[in-house]
């Protein structure tokens, strides 16, 4: 990107808009060390729009970081094709090892790629002091590489990818390996880039709950297919497939304490409780839903267990409720729940 197209990209609005990155029925094969072919992306379509944050979710060897790798252009699909808006679209990339190099400062590691494009010293500074200020390095511009930690190692390769506001931002594993604090910081990072500056990012993870917080989209990567995707809020609030429903588990928080996951059976007993997992976002997360049920049923749902959190930028919030689990009662329980725009998952019975 040139100077003139640099200062014309900073100044344009946040605007929500067509897809930026659309991936249309991508395949992928890999030659194996034997010579048989492995299909390691079979079909895959994604897109993703201007500030939009978009997790690709997946277990180790789902091909993510084989999507983000044609993304770049680094490679390309057997068939499909990877599309890019825009004249000439940049793409800045955090690799999970991404080295910088340990003679110069973090303040020069961050101007090397903008002096070779040929920016002005002006914008160089300018570009420099933003992305440092976004991954929260300001102070440490004069240092080099050996003398910061881990987590600052990471933000710094993350600030040197976002100089020049690269229209796409690429992150493999952002998180890592990070102790939990690096890693909000390098995601509240990563969200005021897509916020402030419009940079459309795909996110690969194998930890949903690593990356949940800032995405506002979800894709889960299984048997080189997207098999399912959506806003955050609702993947993990109503999974619909069962490797989804793994991922979501661990997002949602709320755990069932061990005295009664230990006594959990998937038959009800005369009288006892039915324990339900419920899932409040958008509207339902900031109204007495349970209150409103419970009265217009005319029995108590007892709280065990809760948590409320951020996911993809919204309040999202998980009850562990006891309902009755005699019918009707644990029917029109779970269906006014339902009703009420909450997910209800269904954990099993307590006598
Ligand atoms: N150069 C290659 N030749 C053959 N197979 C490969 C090659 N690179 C990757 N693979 C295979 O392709 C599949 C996808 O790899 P990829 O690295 O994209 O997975 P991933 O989802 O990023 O996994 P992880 O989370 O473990 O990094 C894996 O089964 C891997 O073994």
């Amino acid at each position: 990107m040139n100077a003139p197209m640099l200062a014309a990209r900073l100044a344009a609005p946040v605007v929500p808009s067509a897809a930026v990155v659309r991936i249309k029925d991508v395949r992928l094969v890999y030659r194996a060390a034997d010579g048989s072919d492995v299909s390691v992306l079979d079909g895959v379509n994604l897109e993703a729009a201007r500030g939009e944050i978009l997790a690709v979710i997946g277990r180790s060897g789902a091909g993510k970081s084989a999507l983000l790798r044609l993304v770049e252009g680094r490679e390309t699909p057997d068939s499909g094709a990877i599309e890019l808006a825009g004249e000439s679209p940049t793409i800045g990339v955090v690799a999970r090892h991404g080295g910088l190099d340990a003679k110069r400062t973090l303040g020069e590691n961050l101007a090397v790629r903008l002096q070779a494009a040929g920016h002005d010293a002006a914008t160089i500074a300018r570009e420099v002091d933003h992305a440092l200020d976004l991954a929260d390095l300001a102070s440490a511009r004069g240092r080099h590489p050996a003398q910061l930690s881990d987590g600052e190692r990471r933000r710094a390769v993350f600030a040197r990818a976002l100089c020049g506001a690269p229209d796409v931002l690429l992150l493999d594993e952002p998180t890592a390996g990070l102790d939990p604090e690096s890693a909000r910081t390098l995601l509240s990072a990563v969200a005021r880039a897509s916020k402030e500056r419009g940079a459309t990012v795909l996110l690969a993870s194998h930890d949903m709950t690593a990356v949940a917080a800032i995405a506002h989209r979800v894709a889960m990567l299984d048997g080189g297919r997207i098999v399912e995707e959506g806003p955050t809020t609702q993947v993990v609030a109503r999974p619909k497939r069962s490797v989804t429903r793994r991922f979501a588990a661990a997002v949602s928080g709320a755990a069932l304490p061990a005295f009664l996951s230990e006594k959990l059976s998937q038959d009800p007993t005369p009288r006892g409780k039915a324990l339900l997992r419920l899932a409040f976002e958008g509207p339902a997360a900031t109204r007495p839903v349970l209150t409103e049920v419970a009265r217009e049923l005319g029995f108590d749902l007892g709280i065990v267990a809760g948590s409320l959190g951020q996911l993809g930028g919204q309040p999202f919030g998980v009850l562990i409720v006891a309902a009755p689990s005699d019918e009707p009662y644990f029917t029109a329980a779970c269906e006014r729940l339902e009703d009420a725009g909450l997910g209800v998952e269904k954990l099993g019975f307590v006598a």
